[in-house]
This record gives structure tokens, sequence and C-alpha cells, in this order.
């Protein structure tokens, strides 16, 4: 979040700047969208970026993390547990269409599981950020989803072997940097398989882009003798 209010009070100072020397009439009044917020940001006033800024800061200060940009889900990393995602939750959110409730991750996967049973077609994810973002929790918890309502109706618990394979892959794939404690090493693609009737029958993992700066080594002197530091 430092970094969040570090762009928006950033682009300010720049915004000021220009159009102080430019053209001081150039300055305009927020439009009220961009002052009291919205959920998608498709109804913003004003679609630029320090509206944009503005609205993922005011629902964080209010504690939600979660914003829509028409079908696109903006997700701003608490750093701490948050209790939306519960069982009750993944409940709430089965069977309901995209933007009929507060914006969710777990109605983006509710989204891809509904078109897949409905229109027979796959269906993918893509989860993109920054180091530290929130990438890998994100997809646990689409994971977290789909195997809950997949485990309704299954027999064989194959979704629990994969939500239990996450720490093993971890332990090995993973290390502590200097923007992430948990930072993965590796790029997953993750697929996962269902049979007709929406039920989990199994899945695959592919390691991909292995980024050089990604690649671990020790830092000449890490903070404690217990953590494993990458440079990135
Ligand atoms: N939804 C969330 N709720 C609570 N904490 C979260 C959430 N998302 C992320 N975090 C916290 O942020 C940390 C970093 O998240 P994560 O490992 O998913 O980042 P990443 O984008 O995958 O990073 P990297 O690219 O370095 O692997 C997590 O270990 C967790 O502490």
């Amino acid at each position: 979040t430092d970094g969040f209010y570090c762009c928006a009070a950033l682009y300010r100072v720049s915004f000021f700047q220009r159009n102080a020397v430019n053209n001081k009439a150039s300055l305009r009044l927020m439009h009220p969208t961009a002052v009291d917020g919205v959920d998608d940001m498709i109804r913003l006033g004003d679609m630029d970026e320090a509206s944009v800024l503005r609205n993922l800061m005011l629902r964080h200060r209010h504690g939600i993390i979660y914003t829509y940009a028409g079908s696109v889900l903006v997700a701003v990393n608490p750093y701490q547990n948050v209790p939306i995602y519960t069982d009750q939750q993944v409940r709430l959110y089965h069977g309901r269409q995209l933007g009929e409730l507060p914006p969710h991750i777990f109605a983006i996967a509710e989204s891809c599981y509904y078109n897949m049973k409905r229109r027979f077609k796959n269906q993918c994810c893509i989860i993109s950020g920054e180091s530290g973002a929130g990438k890998t929790e994100s997809t646990k918890l689409i994971l977290q989803y789909l195997a809950a309502i997949s485990g309704e109706l299954s027999k064989k618990q194959i979704e629990k072997q994969i939500l239990e394979s996450n720490p093993i892959l971890e332990a090995f794939g993973n290390a502590k940097t200097i923007r992430n404690d948990n930072s993965s090493r590796f790029g997953k693609y993750l697929e996962i398989f269902f049979n007709k009737h929406g039920v989990i029958e199994g899945a695959r993992i592919e390691q991909y882009l292995l980024e050089k700066s990604r690649v671990c080594h020790q830092v000449p002197a890490p903070p404690t003798l217990s953590s494993h530091s990458c440079s990135r």
C-alpha cells in the first residue's frame, strides 16, 4: 500500500506542476463519482489515472480490496487476513452472475465455472501484477472456490489433493525476497480438468517463463541466518 499511495501522490504533483506552468484555467472539479467511489470503475465519470487511483484508495481505506473495471477484477493486496473467503462467502457467490454482488475473486471464479458448464468451452483466468501483488494468493483463492463447489458433487476428493499440493510446490519453488516473504521463483501454468457434470477430474501444473531475475541466490548479508533471500 505504500507504493500505492506514493503513485497517487506523485501523479498529483506532476499534474499540478504541469498545469500551473501551462494553463491554470484547465484545472477542473473532480467528477462526483470519483469523489465518492464506485465498485465498477466503468462508471467513473472521469476515466483517468487519478480517478482510478483515488477510487482504489477510497475503497482500500474502507477495507474493500476488490473493484471491477468491467469484467476485470482489480485487487489491492490487504497484507492482512480479511474475513471474506469463508464457506459462507463461497455459498453466497455460487450461482450468482458477475456484478450481482460486490466485487470478489469468487465472482470471477464463479463466472468461469458457469461459462464452462453452460458453453462447454475452456476458460482462462489471467492473473497479473508486480512481485508481492498477490497473484499466488489469488490463484489459491480461485482454486479454493472451484474445489469447494466441485467438492459438493465429487466422490473422489481430487480437489483436496490439488489444494494440498500447493505447500509442497511452494516448499521447493518459493523463496523470501526483499519484496515478498513467499515469492514464487517460477511461473506456473495450472490447468484444471472438469467432467461434464462440473466435477474436478484432475489437474496439471507446468512450469514456464523462468525469468532470469527470478533465479534464486543467497544475498551477501542475509537479514537472518534462517532466511533464504533473493535479489528480486
Ligand atoms: N487476498 C489476500 N489476503 C491477505 N493477504 C494477501 C492476499 N493476497 C496477498 N496477500 C499477502 O501478500 C503476500 C504476497 O502475495 P503473493 O505471494 O500472492 O504475491 P505474488 O504476486 O504471487 O508475488 P511473486 O510474484 O513475488 O510470487 C502473501 O504472502 C500474503 O501475505
